[in-house]
Parts: C-alpha cells; structure tokens; sequence
C-alpha cells in the first residue's frame, strides 16, 4: 500500500488547505506520495517545501489512516510553520480555515473524516 502524506498546518486555530483543481478536485491537505526509504514525516517537510515553500516540525498524526483507493491511503500529520509564508506553486488556491469554517463537503472525501477531527480540536 502507497502512502500519501496530508500535512494539517495549524497557527492560531486555523488550518492551512490547498484546492486540488479539477473534475476530482477540492480541499485537501498540503502533502504527497511517500517516496521508498522515506519516513512519513521526512516526506511531509519535503512535499511541503517543494510545493509551499515552508519549513515545518511535523508532530502528531492526526488520526488513523484512511484508504484513498486500493492502492493508496492517506496519513495525516499536524505540523508547525518553522519558517516562511505559503507560497502557491502547485494548487490553484490557498486558505486558512478556522473551525467555524471547516465544511467537510468542501474537501476530498478520504479527508473529511480527518476535517471532523480537526474541526474538535483547532
Ligand atoms: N496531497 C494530498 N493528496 C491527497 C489528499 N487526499 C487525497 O485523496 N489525496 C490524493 C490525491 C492524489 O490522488 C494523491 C496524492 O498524489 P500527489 O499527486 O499529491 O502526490 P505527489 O505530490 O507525490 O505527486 P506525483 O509526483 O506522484 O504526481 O492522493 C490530501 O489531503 N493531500
């Protein structure tokens, strides 16, 4: 099973989204495939430098994995800006969401059992 990483970047109980254009798309986590030899974690602070331009601590994963497709599953970890702002290179469109905010229709579905968890704890 291929893991892809979420990344749940949190500051002042708001949570960073990334909009994943498309027939497909919607909110979803900055993050990627976990590349061979890599942990979760090292694959969440690369995705999110190349794709955000941010330096992050990744902490504790948000909840159990959820199945994408019988291939991939998704992991979700928070984490902490160390350095920089969000700089939109890959998505089509960035925002902090704070908890009142967070509509779980909005983002893809092997997410929105991850967007009821964070909703609780922001
Ligand atoms: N990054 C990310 N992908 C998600 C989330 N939820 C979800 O279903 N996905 C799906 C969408 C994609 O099919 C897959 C992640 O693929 P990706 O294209 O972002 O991975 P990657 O950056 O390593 O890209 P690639 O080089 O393999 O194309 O997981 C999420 O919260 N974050």
């Amino acid at each position: 099973m291929q893991i892809v990483v979420g990344v749940a970047v949190v500051k002042d109980r708001q949570v960073l989204a990334a909009y994943r254009p498309g027939p497909d798309g919607g909110w979803e986590f900055p993050g990627g495939k976990v590349e061979p030899g890599e942990s979760d974690e090292q694959a969440a602070a690369r995705e999110l430098r190349e794709e955000l331009d941010l330096e992050i601590e990744v902490g504790a994963s948000l909840g159990p994995g959820v199945d994408i497709s019988a291939a991939y599953r998704l992991h979700v970890y928070y984490a902490k800006i160390l350095a920089g702002a969000p700089v939109l290179r890959e998505h089509s469109e960035l925002r902090w969401f704070g908890p009142a905010e967070l509509d779980e229709t909005a983002w893809l579905p092997p997410d929105r059992p991850f967007v009821r968890l964070l909703r609780n704890r922001l």
